[in-house]
């Protein structure tokens, strides 16, 4: 932990010797000042920064947590907290810093892992439901377009059951693999559990997220997965598809029609996809 004083009305700062450490600088070479500390906030946070100090003269204390950029390029997360002590004209804050890189990578970690599926990697079901909520918002006030579509693995027992359990996994895996790569960054692929998946599609009409199915089903129909005893086989899923549709929408709605699609695909013959005709 490093202690500083800074003088805003005067643009002067003291540093203590650990915060020379902190920013990875020397102090034979480098000379503290408000200007010289700002240089090395990361521009992105700046203006946090820079609103916390203000937000200090009215409320008495500075708080704030940013990253900085080190003279050799790398990146930190540094804690600030100070008093601010009018002193006349002088406007002074004097505080602390404390390097929570470490505490932020955890934090950071952690919330990957909240939100994404184990197995594969993908966006989970608590994740997807989270951004569907998100994206009705925008739909609601906007009228921007969404779509989903949800996909199950055809006899998908049988393949569990004729070539064992982790080719089983091996599919789920590999298909995951598969749409982080081939979606659009915006898209958002999860695994709601089991053998059931979901594609949620921002800014994207029904008749396209019916495309883009349909170019992931064929995805899929063009692997080849190998078992562990070496058997070759392929696998086809089955896709609903549906949209925002109206202003009474709800996510419930959207999620029954698609997956009421899917049952109809599935009872046609599967291997197909079936885009909702109520939109
Ligand atoms: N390997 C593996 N299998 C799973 C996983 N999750 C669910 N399954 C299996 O997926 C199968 C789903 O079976 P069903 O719901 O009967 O559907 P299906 O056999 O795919 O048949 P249809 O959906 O009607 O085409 C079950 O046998 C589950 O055990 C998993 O994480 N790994």
């Amino acid at each position: 932990m490093g202690y500083w004083r800074a003088s805003l009305k005067a643009n002067e700062l003291f540093w203590s010797e650990a915060i020379y450490d902190i920013f990875g600088v020397k102090p034979n070479t480098f000379t503290p000042s408000i200007h010289a500390f700002k240089a090395m906030v990361h521009p992105e946070d700046l203006e946090s920064v820079e609103a916390s100090m203000r937000r200090a003269q009215e409320t008495g204390s500075h708080d704030v947590e940013h990253r900085i950029v080190r003279p050799n390029g790398e990146v930190r997360w540094v804690h600030e907290l100070a008093d601010y002590f009018p002193e006349g004209d002088e406007q002074i804050l004097i505080g602390t810093v404390r390097d929570i890189t470490e505490q932020k990578k955890l934090e950071l970690r952690l919330r990957q892992l909240s939100r994404t599926d184990e197995l594969t990697g993908l966006y989970n079901r608590r994740y997807f439901m989270r951004r569907l909520l998100q994206e009705l918002a925008r739909y609601r006030r906007y009228l921007r377009p969404t779509s989903v579509v949800l996909f199950d693995f055809d006899h998908f027992k049988r393949i569990n059951d004729t070539h064992g359990h982790p080719a089983g996994d091996q599919v789920l895996v590999k298909v995951s693999k598969l749409l982080r790569e081939r979606l659009r960054t915006n898209d958002i692929p999860a695994r709601l559990g089991g053998e059931e998946f979901a594609l949620l599609l921002p800014e994207t009409e029904l008749e396209e997220a019916g495309e883009v199915a349909e170019k992931v089903r064929q995805l899929v129909l063009d692997q080849v997965f190998t078992s562990e005893e070496g058997h070759r086989f392929e696998v086809s899923i089955t896709c609903g598809v549906s949209a925002f549709h109206g202003i009474e929408e709800t996510v419930e709605g959207i999620l029954h029609r698609a997956d009421q699609n899917l049952y109809q695909g599935k009872r046609a013959g599967r291997n197909r996809v079936m885009v909702d005709e109520r939109n």
